[in-house]
Formats: structure tokens, C-alpha cells, sequence
């Protein structure tokens, strides 16, 4: 189980920086071993980071195949909509992308919506092997969730289904779908980015925690892969260990 790896950034553009960097070197490595590059995105801040950095440093984007570690089930005109948000930020500078991310369907049920979903990424991960993601970027919210997995929810036990429908998140909107840990887990890579002093005791409780009882975020263990943080000063400020700068 991965151990996590810390590095604390001047800023948040440096923390934008580095993310970009990992994504990019990832790819690259993934595309010149399996001629394809699989990485789940999410909103927030991520979503800002990956769409400021990536579009002037990737040019193989035919080989990149975008899903999203969860989204709200909001139609698609919705500003909460995270398809959106990477549809005017990335898709709008890199219009050949459109063909390899998989929005979810907001129009069919949502246990409908999670099921195609999962459709969606068995179409490059066919089989029922769990899905191995070359990388995951994940956000933190303040209360140590990360994709739509919540302190003390029933999903955080989940360990059939792949991608799940909630429908009681206690993040609005309450409708929203998620990957699950067994694939979270199952990933080469997970990253996060957090920034901000309001971030500062949940990362602190999430790094640094007992472990019993733990934060969705400090739960982000991939057995076969690497946990990374990316974290400026600020939201590193409560941390007792010392951490690469
Ligand atoms: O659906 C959501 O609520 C978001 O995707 C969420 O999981 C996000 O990743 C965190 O809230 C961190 O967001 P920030 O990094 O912007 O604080």
C-alpha cells in the first residue's frame, strides 16, 4: 500500500506547475509503453490546474483517453457540471480532445447513468478486471473528501461496484456518480493538489492522522501504485514533518 509522497510548493502556480508535470511525464511514459494514456480528472482547483497547464505541453492528445473520477449529475448546462467545466476550459484550446472524454449522461436515471459509465470505461478497459488508471488526479474538499466519497458514507466500504451512483451526497448537489476505491486503488498513480490555509488541518489530519477511522482522502492507498501531494505552504502549514520543498 503506497505510502504518500509530499511535496510542498511555494505557490499554487507551482503546485499547478508540478501537477502538469507529473500528468505530462506520465503520459509520455504510458504512451511509449502501451501507445495510450488513461487519466481520471476531477473538479475544483484540479480542474483549473490541468486546464490552465496542459494544452500548451501535450500534443498526443489522440492517445490520451479522459474520464472523470466523479461528477455531479447535473445536466450539462449546469456551472456545477465538472464535463463542462473541462469542456470551456481544455476542450475549447485542444478541440480534438472532444473525441476521448467521456462525459456521464445527466438525461437517463442515475444508477442508468452510472452503469453506461462504466460501459464507457470498459471500452478501453475491457474485460471485468478492475480498471487501472495510468493516473487519477484527485482534489481534497475541507472535509477530506476526494471524487464524491464522503466522511462516513456507506460507499466508502464499497467493494463491488466500480463506479457508483450517490444520491445523498452531502456536497450539493446530492446526485453525483464516483469511482470506487477497489479502482482508486487499482491506479499506477493518484495525485492531489491542495491548496490554501483553509486546507491546512484536514491535510494535516489526512497526512498526519491516527488512522483510525480515516479521512476518503487518507484512504487513497493505491496498492500497486504511488500516492503524490502537491501542496502549497500554506495548505502544508500544519503538517509536523518536514516535506520536500
Ligand atoms: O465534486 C466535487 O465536490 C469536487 O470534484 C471535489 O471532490 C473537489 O475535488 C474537492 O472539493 C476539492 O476542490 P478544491 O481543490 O477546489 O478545494
Amino acid at each position: 500500500m503506497a505510502t504518500p509522497v509530499v511535496h510542498v510548493k511555494e505557490s499554487e502556480d507551482d503546485v499547478s506547475n508540478s501537477l502538469c508535470e507529473l500528468v505530462i511525464s506520465r503520459a509520455s511514459a504510458a504512451i511509449k509503453t502501451k501507445g495510450l494514456f488513461v487519466i481520471g480528472v476531477s473538479g475544483g482547483s484540479a480542474a483549473k490546474f490541468l486546464c490552465n497547464g496542459l494544452p500548451s505541453a501535450v500534443t498526443e492528445w489522440d492517445k490520451w483517453r479522459v474520464f472523470f473520477c466523479d461528477e455531479r449529475y447535473v445536466p450539462f448546462d449546469d456551472p456545477e457540471c465538472t464535463y463542462t467545466v473541462y469542456k470551456n476550459g481544455l476542450l475549447s484550446k485542444v478541440p480534438a480532445l472532444a473525441d476521448y472524454v467521456y462525459p456521464i449522461n445527466p438525461a437517463i436515471p442515475l444508477e442508468e447513468a452510472a452503469d453506461e459509465y462504466l460501459g464507457k470505461i470498459r471500452t478501453v478497459f475491457p474485460g471485468d478486471g478492475i480498471p487501472r488508471f495510468d493516473v487519477l488526479v484527485l482534489g481534497m474538499g475541507p472535509d477530506g473528501h476526494t471524487c464524491s466519497l464522503f466522511p462516513d458514507h456507506p460507499l466508502l466500504k464499497e467493494d463491488e461496484q466500480l463506479v457508483a451512483p450517490i444520491a445523498d451526497s452531502p456536497k450539493p448537489p446530492p446526485g453525483r456518480i464516483t469511482l470506487t476505491f477497489p479502482v482508486i486503488n487499482n491506479a499506477s498513480c493518484a495525485v492531489f493538489a491542495s491548496c490554501g490555509a483553509g486546507k491546512a488541518d484536514i491535510v494535516q489530519k489526512v497526512l498526519e492522522g491516527s488512522g483510525d477511522n480515516p479521512l476518503p482522502a487518507a484512504m487513497v492507498r493505491p496498492t500497486q501504485g504511488e500516492v503524490v501531494w502537491f501542496l502549497d505552504v500554506a495548505a502544508a502549514s500544519k503538517l509536523k514533518s518536514q516535506h520536500k520543498l
